[in-house]
């Protein structure tokens, strides 16, 4: 039997940790706050954004909401971080990827104070990251690795192979697979739109992270058997239901799990624990900040 792993269920676990530490930072007088920042007209970043703010509730954590329009100038959301930045009452900062066109959003990520970049996108965090010293892990390959581990996925010595390069997943992901330690120790490929045969890479895989950004273009056919399939799509396709959409994954699921021996449903897989992690960094920053120790790892 293939196995389903739940991300509901692991994020729910990750949550309970995350409650925890908060109530523990209380006794400290310490309240984490996440400043969410949204720069766009896309629902779909609406809606996210909208559910990381409940999560945050949910658990205890301090929101601070900011939205600017999509055609302000580039210049209002640099100087939005600066004030976060400067602003002693927040700890972790989030800036909803994509930002429009006419912002540059390496500089964005550039300005963010490194101790208060809880997306772990700023280059200081990402250099740490490659060196073996994390201090924010990015939070969806970072939930990846919680879901390995909930499911009892040994990644020492076997083959991975992360479909994708993007910034956000696919290049962190690879780097978490080579390092030392629990979650890491695995030979690594990263693929792309480039490379030729993905199929022929795919089927090699112990461990398929999909993170291509294109809707069930890995099937059953480019698995191997027994693979734990890790799907990372959120695409948006047409339907015919209210919302006008379905969300689809980057895996073929019916024919993916015919050979998998594992793999993450979407929605309901790495989804929400990417909004776990972001709950866990924050949490981790505001103890940083103060100076307190912090429950979590
Ligand atoms: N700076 C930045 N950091 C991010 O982490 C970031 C970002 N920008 N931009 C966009 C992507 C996308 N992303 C998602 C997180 C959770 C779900 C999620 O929880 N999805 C639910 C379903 C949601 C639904 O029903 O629409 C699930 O898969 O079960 C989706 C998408 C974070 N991102």
């Amino acid at each position: 039997m293939t196995e389903i792993i739940d991300g509901n269920a692991v994020a729910e676990d990750v949550r309970g940790d995350v409650s925890d530490a908060v109530d523990a930072l209380a006794e400290s007088d310490v309240t984490p706050t996440l400043a969410t920042v949204l720069m766009s007209d896309d629902p779909a970043s609406e809606t996210y954004v909208s559910m990381k703010q409940n999560d945050c509730e949910e658990v205890g954590i301090d929101t601070v909401d900011v939205e600017l329009d999509s055609d302000a100038d580039a210049a209002e959301l640099y100087d939005t971080i600066d004030e976060l930045n400067a602003d002693d009452d927040v700890n972790g900062i989030l800036v909803q990827m994509p930002v429009p066109d006419h912002v540059d959003d390496r500089r964005v990520l550039r300005s963010i104070d490194p101790e208060k970049d809880v997306d772990g996108l700023h280059p200081e965090n990402i250099g740490r990251l490659v060196a073996g010293d994390a201090r924010y892990k990015p939070c969806t390959p970072h939930g990846i690795q919680r879901l390995l581990e909930a499911a009892e996925v040994e990644t020492e010595g076997k083959e991975a192979v992360v479909v994708g390069r993007s910034r956000l997943v696919g290049k962190p992901m690879a780097n978490l697979f080579i390092q030392y330690g629990d979650g890491g120790n695995a030979t690594t490929t990263v693929c792309h739109s480039r490379t030729e045969d993905l199929a022929a890479k795919t089927r090699e895989a112990d461990i398929l992270v999909a993170a291509a950004g294109v809707p069930e273009m890995i099937d059953g056919s480019m698995i191997g058997e027994g693979a734990v399939v890790i799907d990372v799509g959120i695409n948006q396709v047409d339907a015919d239901n209210e919302k006008g959409y379905e969300l689809v994954g980057d895996v073929d699921f019916d024919s993916a799990k015919e050979q998998a021996s594992a793999i993450t449903p979407v929605p309901g897989g790495v989804g929400p624990m990417t909004r776990a992690m972001l709950l866990y960094n924050t949490v981790n920053a505001a103890a940083v900040q103060s100076g307190v120790e912090s429950a979590l790892d």
